[in-house]
Order: C-alpha cells, then structure tokens, then sequence
C-alpha cells in the first residue's frame, strides 16, 4: 500500500452482500385510476403560490394608501437605474415630460380664453375672429406639447434597453459565478428563476409605466392648478367629480389583477402540455407509445376550461366596467349640478364654467390611467424589487477573491482530514479523507454510490470548500488562492456533460473560456485522443457543424459521441488536474477503452494530474493509484496488484464484475469494459 488511509483498524472489510440503504417495502398497489393534472375545482389551487406566481395578483390586494406610499420609492428606483444607464436620455425624458405638463396646462388656459371671445357680446364673425390669437395659442401649445411627448418617448427608447441590458447583464454575470453549494439549493433554483423570468421581463415594461405615471399625475397637477385660477371654489368640484371615478377605477384594477393571475395560472398549466408535445427530446417516447392522445386530451380538457374562463372574466369585466361608469356619471352630474349652480348665482363668468368642464373631464381621464397604472407599477415593482434582491444576494455568494493566483505548473497536491458536509444533510459526505496527487500521476477514485468521490472531485476542483481540514497546492492552501484562478486549473469531465448548442470546435474550447478562439493543432490533438475527431469528421461541415437540432442545420449527436466530445474538451484545458467523473459510461466499450488509454497515455500535459471516477474496474487497473472510499473515507488505497492481494473490498468488487465476464481484458483475471456496478 503506497498511501496511509484511515482503515479500520481490524483490516480490510470484506465484501458486502446487501444494499446498505434496502428497507422494507410499503407501497400499497396503485389505484385503478388517477387524475391527469388538477381537478376541474382546484385548477389553479397549488399552482397561484408556485415561485414563478408569488406576486400576481399583489396590486389587487394591497391597500390603497399601500400603493400610493411605494409609488414615490419605486420612482427613485427606476430613475437611478435610468440615471445609471443612460443621463441624457433620462434628464431629455423628465424635462420633455415636465414641459409637456405645462403646455397641457397653459393649453387650457388658452381655452378658457377662445370661450371667453367666443361667448361674449356682438355679432359672431367679430366673436370668432377676436378668438383667433387664442386659437392659434392652443394649436402652439397642442403641437408643441406633441413635439415634446415625441421628445419623452424617443428618449424611454433609447433608455429602456439600456436598462433592461444592464440589468440582464449583471443578472447573468453575478448568478453565473455564485458558488455551487448555493445554486445547488433548491430556493436558489426558484429565485433565480422568478427574477430571469418575470424581473427582467417588468423591468423593461416598468419604465415605460413610470413615464405614463409621471404624466397622468403632471396633468392631473396641472388640472388642478388651471381651475384653482379659474376659480379656488372649483377645486373642490373637482375633487367630488374625480373621487367617484377614481374608486370605480381602482375597482376595476383589481379586478383585472385578479382575473389575470387566474388566467396566468391556467395559461402555465396548458403549457406544459404544448411543451411536451412540441418538444424535440420528447417526440420519439411520444410518438413510439402513442403518448399523444393522452396529452392531447388533457389538453383540450383544460383549453375548454380556459375559454369558459375567459368569457366569465369577459362578462364580469363588462359589468364592472359599467357600474363604474354608472358611479362616474353620477359624480359627474353633480359636478355639473354645482358648476350650473355657481354659474347661475353669478360666480363664474359662462367662459369659466365651459373651461372647468373641460379641466374637470381631463382630471378624470388623468386620474383613471393613474390609478390604472399605479397599480400596475406597484405589482411590477414588486418582480423588480426580487431581481435586485438576487442579484444583491449573488453578491454576497460569490467565490473568495485574492492576489494569490493558482500555479500553472503544480507538483503536488496534498488532501489533509478534509470533512465536508453538504447543508441541511446530517451525515458528512467526506469524514476525514487524506491523500496526495503528484505530477504526471493517474489516480482512480472508486466506491460504492454516495460514498464521497465526486464530492472529493468537486472539492479538488474548487467548487466547494472543505468545512475542516485542508487541501494544498505545493503548500499552499486553497483557501489562500483566488478561487476562480483555482477553478481555471481544473478541468472537469462528468458523466452528464453539458451539451452546448455551438460549433463542434466551440464545444472543444468552451472550457478555456472562448468560443470562437481555438488553437487548431491542440484541438486536433484533443479531439484525437478523446476520439472525438471521428465523430466531427462524420459531421457535415466538420468543426463548424452546430451541434443542436433545435437550429436550422444543427446535428444531433449520441450520448456516446457527446461522451468523446467533452472528454476532448477537458483535454485540450491546459489544466494541473484533470478530473473526469464517469465520462465514458454512455460510450461503447471500444471508444471507451481508446479514451481510457488517451487519458492514461497520451494526455497533452505530461505533468497533469488526472483523477478518474470510475465504477467500470476494467478501466482503473493501470492507474497508478487506486483509493477507495466508503461512507466519506478512504478505506483502502494502493495499486491493482496490491489491492486485488489484500483481498479487501476492491479485490471483491473486482471479482465481482470480473464475474460477469467470461473472456479476461488486457490483464490476465481483468474484465473487459462493460457495466457491472458494484
Ligand atoms: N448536491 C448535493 N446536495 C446534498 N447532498 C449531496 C449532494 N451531492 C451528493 N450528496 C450526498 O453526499 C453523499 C456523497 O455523494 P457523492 O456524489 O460524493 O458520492 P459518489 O461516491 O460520487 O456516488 P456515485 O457513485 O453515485 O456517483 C451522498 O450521500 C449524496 O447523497
């Protein structure tokens, strides 16, 4: 034995012969027949609360002064991200607004001045043409206030993306470096996904919400202001024409917030109907087992139930739409009411009243796509405020940053007591594990399920940390290096490789961080000892073929054939340590046994360190070590040849597969490769 282990002290364990997890079996039989999706009374129920739906529907529940207080905040909010991305569009967009407000006010001031002439004594040609400057006033401050809202919406063009940019960008860069444990949490998972899904997109939709928000309260303002100089009592006329509708309003907001989340939440169940059914990794289990029908007629169950839904939400909208205009008109009436009154006791000149109408109809219109959109701003809001809140999260979840960069060139790396437990789990992973890689050495993890060998790899790799003891780069421990320098010495090969839609090429170098850059005879190289060349030479156009049928052209490849590419892509990193994690278990045995010999034989770097993860003991015989673990230690460590004489759980796992064969492999008593777990 080469390397001291924590063996029990009693000797090497013998082989086990029951599974350490079987139980006893409960199950009852299944039921003659099951509910395809949820019931026709719960449709929704289950599905409103899911992450991607927490805040539909929140404007409808909120409060009014709730609403009103967050406008102010979200205001600032969204005028710094402007601000941040774009100050001239920005400070052209508030300027613009503000001057369009009062010319919407000035315009109605000039109004009230063509009634006057129109309305006063003498022949009607001198009437009308005595109101000419003033028409010709209102048509000034009508174009230029155009000009001016033209002003206002090319400058929300040009910010908008560059918000919804930024904010996506720095979304992306952030939860793309935070560390693995926590992408691995299942909260993480949804939030992540609310805030790509549903943050970006209102982010983007927001803005404009803020402008029509801002101009709906500027007119409102300005409304305000006109008639307070017609008359100060009119303001409270337009107070009592304005409340009416305002409630009929924020009624009819409601509604509509309510109706939607339902719909939303009906629209997503059906979804996942037309997913399967249009999707390409699905189309051959649904068309060889006639899966189809089934979906098919789950789906028209529920679009029916839709389209029910949809006309009661229709005919709910229409009523309620009705009785808030019904409450309107009476407000308006007896603001009518009191404008004839005051106009009759000799208040207010008859030019006055005609132009308070008018003010009086533009607050209403004001005040009802105010409260329409602050609704809409205030729900919204809420998707944005989570996006931030992410990405403030990722922040703090992002990998150690340090001066201390990782060596391109390592000859040792040294395990010390390493523990490590993954959160909310009770039984460590790793429980003390200590070994040592050298240059230019192949070292073979082996075990049995869950026993700690991929967790060892991650942590060799640098995607997680040891909670306890240590792991060291020629002395220097990993904790001190910054940890993405570490992570970019490290290539990792697993048994589920990420399948990227690019170019066969740009699957090879995506690992160095380019996808367009590659270094032609390196490439070939890898490609060559991963026997990844003969797959992209039956490619139609070779390096550049695309690997993905979801685009026009694309190829489909194997798992196999994917196998060869990424173990091509882990060998052309010019990376100290090499792990490769079960990559070849979906390969044929021949393809399998070429990229065993390639990573044993003719790895690019001679002072690599590979560490292979293997449960198929053909392919580890001659690795220079073999350490075995169980339950999160190394129990036995050293050469075939030394593990197979002592007679521990390596030598029974071997004669176990070497078993099922009946012809031996390359070594006399070796099984050729081919699957028997252990
Ligand atoms: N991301 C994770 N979160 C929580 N627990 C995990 C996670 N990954 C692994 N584990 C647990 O840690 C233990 C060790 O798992 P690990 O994947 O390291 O074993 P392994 O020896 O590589 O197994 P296999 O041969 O099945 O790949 C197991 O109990 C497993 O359930």
């Amino acid at each position: 034995m080469s390397e001291p282990t924590d063996a029990p002290a009693g000797g090497i364990p013998g082989p086990r012969t029951a599974h350490p997890h079987s139980r006893p079996r409960t199950l009852p039989l299944p039921p003659a027949t099951v509910p395809a999706g949820p019931e026709d009374a719960d449709m929704t129920d289950g599905l409103e609360e899911a992450y991607w739906s927490v805040h539909d529907g929140a404007a409808a529940s909120a409060s009014v002064p709730q609403v009103l207080a967050r406008l102010p905040k979200i205001t600032a909010l969204i005028g710094r991200l402007a601000w941040q991305a774009d100050r001239a569009s920005t400070l052209t967009a508030v300027l613009c607004q503000l001057a369009s407000a009062a010319m919407a006010a000035l315009g109605l001031i000039a109004s009230v001045g063509v009634l006057h002439h129109l309305f006063s004594q003498g022949p009607t040609p001198d009437r009308v043409r005595a109101a000419v400057p003033q028409l010709l006033l209102v048509a000034g401050f009508l174009a230029t206030r155009a000009l001016l809202e033209a002003g206002v919406a090319t400058a929300q063009a040009r910010v908008t993306p560059k918000i919804r940019t930024a904010l996506e960008s720095e979304f992306l860069r952030l939860t793309a470096h935070v560390r693995l444990e926590a992408v691995e949490d299942a909260d993480w998972h949804d939030e992540v996904h609310r805030a790509n899904d549903r943050g970006l997109f209102y982010a983007r939709m927001i803005v404009g919400q803020v402008v029509a928000l801002a101009s709906a309260a500027l007119r409102l303002i300005g409304t305000a202001g006109v008639l307070g100089i017609l008359h100060p009592a009119l303001l409270p006329l337009l107070l009592l024409s304005v409340v009416p509708v305002g409630v009929a309003a924020v009624h009819s907001a409601r509604a509509r917030f309510r109706s939607f989340k339902r719909w939303n939440a009906l629209q997503r169940r059906i979804r996942v109907f037309s997913w399967l059914l249009l999707d390409v990794d699905a189309a051959a289990e649904l068309r060889s087992d006639a899966a189809q029908g089934a979906l098919l007629d789950e789906h028209r169950r529920l679009t029916t139930k839709i389209a029910e839904e949809d006309t009661r939400l229709g005919v709910n909208a229409a009523l309620l739409h009705l009785a808030g205009r019904a409450v309107g008109g009476v407000g308006t009436g007896i603001t009518y009411a009191a404008l004839a009154a005051m106009l009759i006791a000799g208040w207010l000149p008859l030019a006055a009243g005609a132009g308070a109408v008018l003010a009086i109809q533009v607050g209403q219109s004001s005040l009802t796509q105010l409260i329409e959109v602050a609704h809409l701003v205030y729900e919204h809001a809420l998707w944005v405020d989570d996006l931030l809140a992410v990405q403030e999260r990722s922040r703090r979840l992002l990998p150690r940053t340090s001066e201390v960069r990782a060596p391109e060139r390592v000859k040792e790396i040294t395990v010390r007591d390493v523990h490590f437990t993954y959160p909310g789990k009770d039984t460590p992973a790793l429980n003390g594990v200590s070994f040592t890689l050298r240059a230019g050495e192949t070292v073979a993890f082996v075990g049995l399920n869950g026993s700690g060998k991929s967790t060892c790899a991650k942590l060799l790799a640098g995607l997680y940390e040891a909670q306890r003891g240590s792991v060291r780069w020629d002395g220097v421990d990993v904790l001190e290096m910054d940890a993405q320098s570490v992570q970019r010495r490290v290539a990792c090969v697993l048994q589920d490789p990420v399948r990227f839609p690019f170019s066969a090429l740009s699957n090879i170098t995506v690992g160095t961080g380019t996808l367009t850059e590659a270094e032609p005879r390196r490439a070939m190289a890898a490609a060559r000892a991963a026997g990844a060349d003969g797959v992209v030479e039956a490619l139609p156009g070779q390096w550049k073929a695309l690997l993905s049928k979801r685009f026009k052209g694309g190829q489909q490849l194997s798992g196999g054939q994917w196998a060869k590419i990424a173990v091509a892509r882990g060998l052309y990193q010019d990376a100290v340590l090499l792990l490769l994690d079960e990559p070849t278990a979906s390969m044929d045995p021949p393809s399998e046994h070429a990229v065993y010999e390639a990573v044993l034989r003719g790895r690019l770097r001679t002072d690599q360190i590979t560490v292979l993860i293997s449960h198929r003991l053909a392919s580890v015989v001659d690795c220079d070590r073999i350490l075995v673990f169980d339950g999160g230690r190394i129990v036995e460590s050293g050469s075939h040849d030394e593990l197979m004489a002592a007679g521990g759980d390596y030598a029974a796992m071997f004669t176990l597969q070497a078993s099922g064969y009946r012809t031996g492999g390359h070594r006399s008593g070796s099984p050729a490769a081919g699957e028997a777990g252990p």
